[in-house]
Protein backbone atom coordinates (compact mmCIF):
# COMPACT_ATOMS: atom_id res chain seq x y z
CA UNK A 1 0.00 0.00 0.00
CA UNK A 2 3.05 2.32 -0.70
CA UNK A 3 1.04 5.14 -2.45
CA UNK A 4 -1.94 5.30 0.20
CA UNK A 5 -0.30 6.86 3.09
CA UNK A 6 -1.32 9.14 5.57
CA UNK A 7 -0.89 12.73 5.19
CA UNK A 8 -1.80 15.33 7.27
CA UNK A 9 -3.30 12.83 9.82
CA UNK A 10 -5.95 11.39 6.64
CA UNK A 11 -5.03 9.06 3.95
CA UNK A 12 -4.13 10.02 0.31
CA UNK A 13 -3.73 7.75 -2.94
CA UNK A 14 -0.60 9.31 -4.52
CA UNK A 15 -1.16 12.91 -4.04
CA UNK A 16 -4.72 12.88 -4.10
CA UNK A 17 -6.60 13.15 -0.58
CA UNK A 18 -8.85 10.70 -0.44
CA UNK A 19 -11.13 13.04 1.49
CA UNK A 20 -11.43 15.28 -1.37
CA UNK A 21 -12.15 12.56 -3.41
CA UNK A 22 -15.22 11.05 -1.32
CA UNK A 23 -16.64 14.82 -1.53
CA UNK A 24 -15.77 15.34 -5.95
CA UNK A 25 -16.87 11.66 -6.19
CA UNK A 26 -19.24 10.24 -3.84
CA UNK A 27 -18.70 6.89 -2.03
CA UNK A 28 -18.75 4.20 -2.51
CA UNK A 29 -16.30 4.44 -4.78
CA UNK A 30 -12.64 2.14 -6.26
CA UNK A 31 -9.49 4.55 -6.14
CA UNK A 32 -6.71 3.02 -8.12
CA UNK A 33 -3.02 3.96 -7.91
CA UNK A 34 -1.35 4.31 -11.18
CA UNK A 35 2.15 4.59 -9.32
CA UNK A 36 1.23 1.13 -7.80
CA UNK A 37 0.44 -0.15 -11.28
CA UNK A 38 3.44 0.94 -12.35
CA UNK A 39 5.49 -0.88 -9.98
CA UNK A 40 4.11 -4.01 -9.56
CA UNK A 41 4.18 -4.41 -13.36
CA UNK A 42 7.97 -2.84 -13.26
CA UNK A 43 9.14 -5.40 -10.76
CA UNK A 44 7.31 -8.88 -12.65
CA UNK A 45 9.26 -7.08 -15.60
CA UNK A 46 12.64 -6.58 -14.18
CA UNK A 47 12.53 -10.30 -12.61
CA UNK A 48 11.54 -11.81 -15.94
CA UNK A 49 14.14 -10.22 -17.74
CA UNK A 50 16.88 -10.85 -15.08
CA UNK A 51 16.09 -14.38 -16.38
CA UNK A 52 16.47 -13.92 -20.45
CA UNK A 53 18.99 -17.13 -20.55
CA UNK A 54 15.99 -18.76 -19.93
CA UNK A 55 13.35 -17.35 -21.90
CA UNK A 56 13.89 -14.46 -23.81
CA UNK A 57 11.78 -11.74 -23.44
CA UNK A 58 8.99 -13.63 -21.59
CA UNK A 59 5.57 -11.82 -22.04
CA UNK A 60 3.55 -10.75 -19.04
CA UNK A 61 -0.10 -10.50 -20.52
CA UNK A 62 -2.34 -9.22 -17.18
CA UNK A 63 -5.28 -11.17 -16.92
CA UNK A 64 -7.82 -8.64 -18.08
CA UNK A 65 -10.63 -10.40 -15.41
CA UNK A 66 -9.14 -8.54 -12.75
CA UNK A 67 -9.76 -5.46 -12.93
CA UNK A 68 -10.93 -4.49 -17.07
CA UNK A 69 -11.41 -0.92 -16.43
CA UNK A 70 -10.02 0.91 -19.83
CA UNK A 71 -7.84 3.09 -18.41
CA UNK A 72 -6.41 0.04 -15.96
CA UNK A 73 -5.40 -1.73 -19.28
CA UNK A 74 -3.99 1.65 -21.22
CA UNK A 75 -1.50 2.07 -17.91
CA UNK A 76 -0.57 -1.65 -18.29
CA UNK A 77 -0.10 -1.26 -22.17
CA UNK A 78 1.65 1.55 -22.40
CA UNK A 79 4.44 -0.19 -19.85
CA UNK A 80 4.69 -3.23 -22.92
CA UNK A 81 1.72 -5.20 -20.49
CA UNK A 82 -0.23 -7.88 -22.85
CA UNK A 83 -3.77 -9.28 -22.17
CA UNK A 84 -4.76 -12.50 -21.09
CA UNK A 85 -8.50 -12.75 -22.03
CA UNK A 86 -11.49 -14.99 -21.44
CA UNK A 87 -13.95 -13.66 -23.81
CA UNK A 88 -14.82 -11.57 -26.75
CA UNK A 89 -15.61 -8.72 -24.70
CA UNK A 90 -12.15 -9.03 -22.92
CA UNK A 91 -10.27 -9.24 -26.01
CA UNK A 92 -12.34 -5.67 -27.05
CA UNK A 93 -11.49 -3.98 -23.76
CA UNK A 94 -7.81 -4.71 -24.60
CA UNK A 95 -7.37 -3.59 -27.76
CA UNK A 96 -9.40 -0.58 -27.61
CA UNK A 97 -6.82 -0.17 -24.44
CA UNK A 98 -3.97 -0.13 -27.18
CA UNK A 99 -2.86 -3.30 -26.45
CA UNK A 100 -1.39 -5.23 -30.05
CA UNK A 101 -3.13 -8.08 -30.53
CA UNK A 102 -0.16 -9.89 -30.89
CA UNK A 103 0.35 -9.57 -27.36
CA UNK A 104 -3.25 -11.19 -26.39
CA UNK A 105 -3.77 -14.59 -25.20
CA UNK A 106 -7.33 -16.15 -25.32
CA UNK A 107 -8.36 -18.75 -22.80
CA UNK A 108 -11.58 -20.18 -21.15
CA UNK A 109 -13.28 -23.36 -21.10
CA UNK A 110 -16.41 -22.36 -23.25
CA UNK A 111 -15.49 -19.94 -26.00
CA UNK A 112 -18.03 -19.69 -28.49
CA UNK A 113 -17.67 -20.35 -32.21
CA UNK A 114 -18.29 -16.28 -32.22
CA UNK A 115 -15.72 -15.82 -29.91
CA UNK A 116 -13.35 -17.77 -31.56
CA UNK A 117 -13.84 -16.74 -35.31
CA UNK A 118 -13.71 -12.91 -33.74
CA UNK A 119 -9.70 -14.13 -32.06
CA UNK A 120 -8.65 -15.57 -35.36
CA UNK A 121 -9.86 -12.60 -37.38
CA UNK A 122 -8.11 -10.01 -34.80
CA UNK A 123 -5.02 -12.20 -34.95
CA UNK A 124 -4.18 -12.92 -31.29
CA UNK A 125 -1.42 -14.45 -30.37
CA UNK A 126 -2.41 -17.52 -29.14
CA UNK A 127 -5.72 -19.12 -28.37
CA UNK A 128 -5.10 -21.60 -25.26
CA UNK A 129 -7.27 -24.53 -26.00
CA UNK A 130 -8.70 -26.45 -23.24
CA UNK A 131 -10.53 -29.74 -24.60
CA UNK A 132 -10.44 -31.74 -27.35
CA UNK A 133 -14.54 -30.74 -28.21
CA UNK A 134 -12.73 -26.80 -28.94
CA UNK A 135 -10.19 -28.32 -31.07
CA UNK A 136 -13.27 -30.04 -32.97
CA UNK A 137 -15.05 -26.18 -33.54
CA UNK A 138 -11.23 -24.72 -34.04
CA UNK A 139 -10.48 -26.29 -36.93
CA UNK A 140 -13.05 -26.03 -39.27
CA UNK A 141 -14.01 -22.13 -37.98
CA UNK A 142 -9.96 -21.10 -38.93
CA UNK A 143 -10.94 -23.11 -42.16
CA UNK A 144 -13.63 -20.97 -42.60
CA UNK A 145 -11.54 -17.85 -42.52
CA UNK A 146 -8.45 -19.29 -43.96
CA UNK A 147 -6.19 -17.98 -41.44
CA UNK A 148 -3.85 -20.94 -39.16
CA UNK A 149 -4.18 -19.51 -35.64
CA UNK A 150 -1.66 -20.22 -33.45
CA UNK A 151 -2.51 -22.65 -30.37
CA UNK A 152 -1.08 -23.96 -27.29
CA UNK A 153 -2.67 -26.88 -25.23
CA UNK A 154 -4.20 -25.78 -21.68
CA UNK A 155 -3.40 -29.12 -19.68
CA UNK A 156 -5.33 -29.95 -16.66
CA UNK A 157 -1.84 -31.27 -13.64
CA UNK A 158 -4.24 -32.86 -11.15
CA UNK A 159 -2.67 -29.68 -9.49
CA UNK A 160 -4.66 -27.29 -7.53
CA UNK A 161 -3.57 -24.80 -5.35
CA UNK A 162 -5.31 -21.16 -4.01
CA UNK A 163 -6.85 -19.29 -1.50
CA UNK A 164 -10.61 -20.82 -1.84
CA UNK A 165 -12.04 -24.00 -3.02
CA UNK A 166 -13.47 -21.73 -5.57
CA UNK A 167 -11.08 -20.13 -6.98
CA UNK A 168 -8.23 -23.19 -7.56
CA UNK A 169 -8.50 -24.48 -11.00
CA UNK A 170 -5.79 -27.48 -11.54
CA UNK A 171 -7.51 -29.82 -9.67
CA UNK A 172 -8.67 -32.69 -11.62
CA UNK A 173 -11.99 -32.52 -10.92
CA UNK A 174 -11.81 -28.56 -11.80
CA UNK A 175 -13.57 -27.88 -15.44
CA UNK A 176 -10.27 -26.69 -16.69
CA UNK A 177 -7.53 -28.03 -18.92
CA UNK A 178 -6.66 -31.36 -20.60
CA UNK A 179 -5.16 -34.26 -18.46
CA UNK A 180 -1.62 -34.38 -19.39
CA UNK A 181 -1.82 -37.74 -21.65
CA UNK A 182 -4.98 -36.84 -23.41
CA UNK A 183 -2.95 -33.26 -23.84
CA UNK A 184 -0.04 -34.41 -25.67
CA UNK A 185 -2.10 -36.71 -27.88
CA UNK A 186 -4.49 -33.98 -28.59
CA UNK A 187 -1.15 -31.66 -29.58
CA UNK A 188 -0.13 -34.45 -32.37
CA UNK A 189 -3.98 -34.23 -33.71
CA UNK A 190 -3.55 -30.57 -33.95
CA UNK A 191 -0.09 -30.52 -35.40
CA UNK A 192 -1.69 -32.91 -38.15
CA UNK A 193 -4.13 -30.10 -39.36
CA UNK A 194 -3.14 -27.73 -41.56
CA UNK A 195 -5.55 -25.66 -40.24
CA UNK A 196 -3.59 -24.75 -37.03
CA UNK A 197 -0.18 -24.41 -35.45
CA UNK A 198 0.35 -25.66 -32.01
CA UNK A 199 3.22 -24.25 -30.31
CA UNK A 200 3.28 -24.82 -26.76
CA UNK A 201 1.09 -25.84 -23.21
CA UNK A 202 -0.15 -23.48 -20.96
CA UNK A 203 -1.36 -24.59 -17.39
CA UNK A 204 -3.16 -22.18 -14.60
CA UNK A 205 -3.57 -23.78 -11.22
CA UNK A 206 -5.63 -21.28 -9.16
CA UNK A 207 -5.75 -18.16 -7.59
CA UNK A 208 -4.12 -16.91 -4.37
CA UNK A 209 -1.35 -18.94 -4.21
CA UNK A 210 0.95 -18.26 -1.56
CA UNK A 211 3.58 -21.01 -1.55
CA UNK A 212 5.47 -21.92 -4.48
CA UNK A 213 5.46 -25.96 -4.12
CA UNK A 214 2.36 -26.37 -6.48
CA UNK A 215 3.43 -23.95 -9.35
CA UNK A 216 6.25 -25.38 -9.43
CA UNK A 217 5.05 -29.10 -9.45
CA UNK A 218 2.66 -27.92 -12.37
CA UNK A 219 5.66 -26.04 -14.02
CA UNK A 220 7.89 -29.32 -13.84
CA UNK A 221 5.25 -31.22 -15.54
CA UNK A 222 4.77 -28.89 -18.52
CA UNK A 223 8.46 -29.11 -19.17
CA UNK A 224 8.55 -32.59 -19.04
CA UNK A 225 5.49 -32.94 -21.25
CA UNK A 226 7.33 -30.50 -23.76
CA UNK A 227 10.62 -32.56 -23.35
CA UNK A 228 8.17 -36.06 -24.62
CA UNK A 229 6.23 -33.75 -27.20
CA UNK A 230 9.84 -32.97 -28.65
CA UNK A 231 10.93 -36.39 -28.78
CA UNK A 232 7.87 -37.25 -31.00
CA UNK A 233 8.99 -34.81 -33.42
CA UNK A 234 6.49 -32.13 -32.13
CA UNK A 235 7.54 -27.93 -31.84
CA UNK A 236 6.99 -26.71 -28.96
CA UNK A 237 8.52 -22.96 -28.77
CA UNK A 238 5.85 -21.36 -25.71
CA UNK A 239 5.00 -22.18 -22.46
CA UNK A 240 2.38 -20.11 -20.56
CA UNK A 241 2.97 -20.82 -17.16
CA UNK A 242 -0.74 -18.88 -16.29
CA UNK A 243 -1.42 -16.59 -13.72
CA UNK A 244 -2.25 -17.59 -9.64
CA UNK A 245 0.49 -15.61 -7.25
CA UNK A 246 -0.91 -14.53 -4.12
CA UNK A 247 -0.74 -10.91 -2.87
CA UNK A 248 -0.83 -9.99 0.78
CA UNK A 249 -3.45 -9.27 2.13
CA UNK A 250 -3.54 -8.04 5.60
CA UNK A 251 -3.77 -10.59 8.29
CA UNK A 252 -3.47 -13.01 5.87
CA UNK A 253 -0.76 -15.71 4.81
CA UNK A 254 2.54 -14.37 3.63
CA UNK A 255 2.92 -15.01 -0.01
CA UNK A 256 6.10 -16.07 -1.95
CA UNK A 257 7.94 -13.02 -3.70
CA UNK A 258 7.34 -12.01 -7.23
CA UNK A 259 11.51 -12.56 -7.33
CA UNK A 260 11.25 -16.07 -6.14
CA UNK A 261 8.58 -17.05 -8.32
CA UNK A 262 10.10 -15.62 -11.38
CA UNK A 263 13.03 -17.15 -10.68
CA UNK A 264 12.10 -20.75 -9.49
CA UNK A 265 10.27 -21.17 -13.04
CA UNK A 266 13.74 -19.86 -14.45
CA UNK A 267 15.36 -22.71 -12.77
CA UNK A 268 12.41 -25.04 -13.92
CA UNK A 269 12.53 -23.97 -17.50
CA UNK A 270 16.50 -23.63 -17.72
CA UNK A 271 17.80 -25.28 -20.98
CA UNK A 272 14.36 -25.81 -22.53
CA UNK A 273 14.88 -23.05 -25.08
CA UNK A 274 11.05 -21.51 -24.71
CA UNK A 275 9.11 -18.08 -24.59
CA UNK A 276 7.44 -17.87 -21.07
CA UNK A 277 4.60 -15.97 -20.55
CA UNK A 278 2.96 -15.30 -17.44
CA UNK A 279 -0.25 -13.96 -16.69
CA UNK A 280 -0.99 -12.10 -13.06
CA UNK A 281 -4.06 -11.22 -12.69
CA UNK A 282 -4.38 -9.92 -8.89
CA UNK A 283 -0.34 -9.77 -8.68
CA UNK A 284 -1.01 -6.53 -10.50
CA UNK A 285 -4.31 -5.11 -9.80
CA UNK A 286 -5.24 -6.24 -6.16
CA UNK A 287 -2.97 -3.41 -3.82
CA UNK A 288 -3.45 -1.09 -6.22
CA UNK A 289 -6.84 -0.54 -4.80
CA UNK A 290 -9.08 1.07 -2.52
CA UNK A 291 -12.73 0.63 -2.04
CA UNK A 292 -13.64 4.03 -0.53
CA UNK A 293 -16.81 4.17 1.38
CA UNK A 294 -18.62 6.21 4.04
CA UNK A 295 -19.82 4.61 7.49
CA UNK A 296 -23.64 5.50 7.59
CA UNK A 297 -24.27 4.90 11.30
CA UNK A 298 -23.09 2.37 13.80
CA UNK A 299 -26.28 0.42 15.05
CA UNK A 300 -25.36 -0.54 18.80
CA UNK A 301 -27.61 -3.54 20.56
CA UNK A 302 -27.93 -3.70 24.58
CA UNK A 303 -26.09 -6.87 24.70
CA UNK A 304 -23.07 -4.65 23.17
CA UNK A 305 -22.96 -5.91 19.64
CA UNK A 306 -21.67 -2.68 17.39
CA UNK A 307 -22.66 -3.11 13.74
CA UNK A 308 -20.60 -0.71 11.85
CA UNK A 309 -22.95 0.22 8.94
CA UNK A 310 -21.34 1.24 5.71
CA UNK A 311 -22.44 2.56 2.22
CA UNK A 312 -20.65 -0.13 0.67
CA UNK A 313 -22.24 -3.31 0.18
CA UNK A 314 -21.43 -6.97 -0.77
CA UNK A 315 -22.90 -6.03 -4.52
CA UNK A 316 -19.65 -3.74 -4.76
CA UNK A 317 -17.12 -5.82 -3.09
CA UNK A 318 -18.32 -9.49 -3.30
CA UNK A 319 -15.23 -11.12 -2.29
CA UNK A 320 -16.07 -11.42 1.50
CA UNK A 321 -19.48 -12.63 1.30
CA UNK A 322 -18.40 -15.20 -1.67
CA UNK A 323 -15.02 -16.42 -0.65
CA UNK A 324 -15.12 -15.12 3.09
CA UNK A 325 -11.84 -13.07 1.77
CA UNK A 326 -10.75 -10.79 4.10
CA UNK A 327 -9.89 -6.98 3.17
CA UNK A 328 -8.33 -4.91 5.95
CA UNK A 329 -10.48 -1.64 6.83
CA UNK A 330 -8.59 1.42 7.77
CA UNK A 331 -10.29 4.97 8.98
CA UNK A 332 -9.57 7.59 6.36
CA UNK A 333 -8.61 10.20 8.90
CA UNK A 334 -7.56 7.90 11.99
CA UNK A 335 -8.30 9.41 15.36
CA UNK A 336 -5.81 9.08 17.65
CA UNK A 337 -5.39 5.39 19.96
CA UNK A 338 -6.08 5.21 23.27
CA UNK A 339 -8.08 5.61 26.40
CA UNK A 340 -11.63 6.11 25.51
CA UNK A 341 -10.38 5.75 21.68
CA UNK A 342 -9.58 1.89 22.37
CA UNK A 343 -10.12 -0.28 19.57
CA UNK A 344 -13.76 -1.99 19.24
CA UNK A 345 -15.31 -4.78 18.21
CA UNK A 346 -17.29 -4.27 15.36
CA UNK A 347 -19.57 -6.69 12.49
CA UNK A 348 -18.75 -4.20 9.54
CA UNK A 349 -21.92 -5.23 7.06
CA UNK A 350 -23.34 -2.80 3.91
CA UNK A 351 -26.98 -1.93 2.96
CA UNK A 352 -28.25 -5.35 0.95
CA UNK A 353 -30.93 -7.26 2.48
CA UNK A 354 -28.83 -10.14 2.67
CA UNK A 355 -26.95 -11.78 5.64
CA UNK A 356 -24.29 -12.69 3.46
CA UNK A 357 -23.89 -8.59 2.87
CA UNK A 358 -21.07 -8.64 6.08
CA UNK A 359 -17.76 -7.57 5.50
CA UNK A 360 -16.21 -9.14 8.43
CA UNK A 361 -17.80 -10.20 12.44
CA UNK A 362 -15.84 -8.52 15.24
CA UNK A 363 -13.34 -6.97 13.69
CA UNK A 364 -11.33 -4.51 15.57
CA UNK A 365 -11.05 -1.51 14.19
CA UNK A 366 -10.96 2.39 15.95
CA UNK A 367 -13.54 4.20 17.23
CA UNK A 368 -15.61 5.03 14.07
CA UNK A 369 -18.81 7.93 13.86
CA UNK A 370 -21.36 8.42 11.48
CA UNK A 371 -19.73 10.01 8.22
CA UNK A 372 -16.25 8.95 8.84
CA UNK A 373 -14.73 7.51 5.79
CA UNK A 374 -13.05 4.32 5.90
CA UNK A 375 -11.39 2.30 3.24
CA UNK A 376 -10.87 -1.37 1.93
CA UNK A 377 -7.21 -2.47 1.15
CA UNK A 378 -6.52 -4.67 -1.64
CA UNK A 379 -9.68 -4.24 -3.37
CA UNK A 380 -8.11 -3.31 -7.16
CA UNK A 381 -8.46 -7.10 -8.15
CA UNK A 382 -11.66 -9.03 -8.22
CA UNK A 383 -13.47 -5.51 -6.66
CA UNK A 384 -15.48 -3.57 -9.36
CA UNK A 385 -15.37 -6.48 -11.95
CA UNK A 386 -17.52 -8.22 -10.22
CA UNK A 387 -19.82 -5.62 -8.67
CA UNK A 388 -23.39 -5.13 -9.45
CA UNK A 389 -26.78 -3.23 -9.42
CA UNK A 390 -28.21 -5.72 -6.68
CA UNK A 391 -30.53 -4.24 -4.44
CA UNK A 392 -31.12 -1.28 -7.30
CA UNK A 393 -27.78 0.03 -6.09
CA UNK A 394 -26.10 2.43 -9.40
CA UNK A 395 -23.28 0.94 -9.69
CA UNK A 396 -19.98 1.31 -8.04
CA UNK A 397 -17.41 4.09 -9.89
CA UNK A 398 -14.04 3.92 -10.56
CA UNK A 399 -11.15 6.63 -9.72
CA UNK A 400 -7.63 6.51 -11.87
CA UNK A 401 -5.25 8.82 -9.97
CA UNK A 402 -1.86 9.56 -11.16
CA UNK A 403 0.29 11.44 -8.85
CA UNK A 404 -2.03 14.74 -8.20
CA UNK A 405 -4.40 14.45 -10.55
CA UNK A 406 -7.37 12.32 -11.34
CA UNK A 407 -10.23 11.20 -13.36
CA UNK A 408 -13.32 9.03 -13.01
CA UNK A 409 -12.85 6.10 -15.55
CA UNK A 410 -15.94 4.46 -14.85
CA UNK A 411 -18.46 6.96 -13.72
CA UNK A 412 -21.61 5.99 -11.15
CA UNK A 413 -24.69 6.02 -13.02
CA UNK A 414 -27.97 8.11 -12.53
CA UNK A 415 -31.05 6.60 -11.31
CA UNK A 416 -32.55 7.99 -14.51
CA UNK A 417 -29.63 6.19 -16.62
CA UNK A 418 -30.21 2.78 -14.85
CA UNK A 419 -34.08 3.24 -15.61
CA UNK A 420 -33.95 3.95 -18.94
CA UNK A 421 -31.98 0.60 -19.74
CA UNK A 422 -35.11 -0.94 -18.97
CA UNK A 423 -37.51 -0.30 -22.33
CA UNK A 424 -40.96 -1.46 -20.83
CA UNK A 425 -42.63 -3.97 -22.63
CA UNK A 426 -45.05 -3.16 -25.27
CA UNK A 427 -47.64 -4.36 -24.05
CA UNK A 428 -47.66 -2.85 -19.90
C1 LIG B 1 -6.21 -18.61 -17.40
C2 LIG B 1 -6.00 -17.64 -16.28
N1 LIG B 1 -4.87 -16.91 -16.26
C3 LIG B 1 -4.64 -16.01 -15.29
C4 LIG B 1 -5.54 -15.80 -14.27
C5 LIG B 1 -5.19 -14.78 -13.24
O1 LIG B 1 -5.18 -15.25 -11.97
P1 LIG B 1 -4.61 -14.36 -10.79
O2 LIG B 1 -5.42 -13.13 -10.71
O3 LIG B 1 -4.74 -15.21 -9.61
O4 LIG B 1 -3.17 -14.06 -11.13
C6 LIG B 1 -6.71 -16.55 -14.23
C7 LIG B 1 -7.65 -16.43 -13.08
O5 LIG B 1 -7.42 -17.12 -12.09
C8 LIG B 1 -6.96 -17.48 -15.27
O6 LIG B 1 -8.09 -18.18 -15.29
N1 LIG C 1 -12.66 -13.84 -8.27
C1 LIG C 1 -11.63 -14.50 -7.49
C2 LIG C 1 -10.44 -14.88 -8.31
C3 LIG C 1 -10.80 -15.71 -9.51
C4 LIG C 1 -9.66 -15.97 -10.40
C5 LIG C 1 -10.15 -16.24 -11.77
N2 LIG C 1 -9.62 -17.44 -12.40
C6 LIG C 1 -11.27 -13.66 -6.29
O1 LIG C 1 -11.86 -12.63 -6.09
O2 LIG C 1 -10.41 -14.01 -5.52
Amino acid sequence: MHHFDLKDGALQAEGVSLEALAEAVGTPAYVYSTATLTRHYGVLREAADAHREAWGDALIAYAVKANSNLSVLATLARLGCGADTVSEGEIRRALAAGVPAGKIIFSGVGKTDGELAFAIQQGVRQINVESPAELDRLIPIAERLGKVPEIAIRVNPKIGAGGHAKITTGGEGDKFGIPADEAMALYVRAAASPHVTPVGLACHIGSQITDLTPLEAAFRLLRSMTEELRAKGQTVTRLDLGGGLGVPYVGGAPTASPADYVAMAARVLDGLGVEAAFEPGRLLAANAGVLLSRVIQITERADGRRFLVLDAAMNDLIRPAMYDSFHEIKAVRPREAGGHNAPTAYDVVGPICETGDTFARGRDLPPLQAGDLVVFTGAGAYGAVMSSEYNTRPLVPEVLVDGDRWAVIRPRPTYEEMLAREPMADWL
